[in-house]
């Protein structure tokens, strides 16, 4: 039995899953969750950082209503002109559609003709809106994917390892650059990742999980301003967490 409620924009993301199970195709069952239960205030970035299997996606899917064979409950705080917005490993982006075209497409009829020239130069797309995502790199088509998320305004986003598989030159400018658009437009967003610098260069609060049937295991609030959290400063915040989480 599940239930989902949709409270007030100043509402906390709330989630209470008691069970999640699968059945696996030698009919035993896997248990994916057990206890989950966190929330994330409004306007705060947060992570799930757990290990590989955990069932971090699976977390997000059932947040996302593509799963709802679960025993608990979550409640989505309101706003924006979408709920919910989620950005993937892969920038699922319509091939025949550019770039500009692709984020329009995400936004709702009357916000169609909006002014998007202050989000396509904060992710440095301005040069690439006419471009087809052919001919767009991997990191280009993520930005792209994170330009159509920012502009539907959701009142919760949710990232699903959008850095993985770039090089890590790629995937830092595009930490950066994440960092740059939620903070001109703050927005609760819920993480996953296995990468802990990733999450404490990014989060103001880590969601620690247990391995599989993932529960949480503790949260590191991550107290120092992000403009602070240069390499050192990020040595000192692995090891502060490595003390915390051995
Ligand atoms: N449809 C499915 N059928 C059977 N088992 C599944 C299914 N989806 C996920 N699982 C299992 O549930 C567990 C959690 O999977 P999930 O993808 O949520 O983990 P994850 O923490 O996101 O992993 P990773 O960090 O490797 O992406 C894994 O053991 C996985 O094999």
């Amino acid at each position: 039995m599940n239930d989902t409620q949709h409270a007030g924009a100043a509402a906390p993301l709330k989630v209470e899953i008691a069970e999640k199970t699968f059945r696996s195709a030698e009919d035993v069952i896997i248990a994916a969750l057990r206890g989950l239960s966190f929330e994330v205030r409004q306007g705060e970035f947060a992570c799930l950082l757990g290990p590989s299997g955990c069932g971090k996606t699976t977390t997000l899917r059932i947040l996302l209503g593509l799963d709802r064979e679960f025993s608990g409950s979550y409640q989505l705080p309101e706003g924006g002109s979408s709920r919910i917005a989620a950005v993937f490993q892969e920038p699922v982006l319509l091939p025949w559609r550019t770039v500009e075209q692709n984020v329009r497409l995400a936004l709702s009829r009357d916000a169609r003709d909006m002014d998007l020239d202050g989000l396509f130069d904060i992710l440095g797309l301005s040069a690439m809106r006419s471009l087809y995502p052919s001919e767009l790199s991997l990191g280009l088509a993520r930005r792209a994917a994170l330009a159509r998320a920012f502009a539907t305004e959701p009142a919760v986003l949710l990232l699903d390892e959008p850095f993985a598989s770039l090089d890590e030159r790629t995937a830092d400018r595009l930490r950066r650059l994440l960092m740059t658009v939620w903070s001109a437009r703050p927005t609760t967003a819920l993480m996953v990742t296995h990468n802990l610098r990733e999450a404490l260069l990014l989060a103001d609060r880590v969601i620690v999980l247990s391995s599989r049937p993932a529960h949480v295991l503790g949260i590191f609030e991550v107290e120092m301003a992000r403009q602070a959290r240069d390499t050192k400063a990020l040595d000192d915040l692995v090891s502060d967490f490595r003390t915390r989480f051995p």
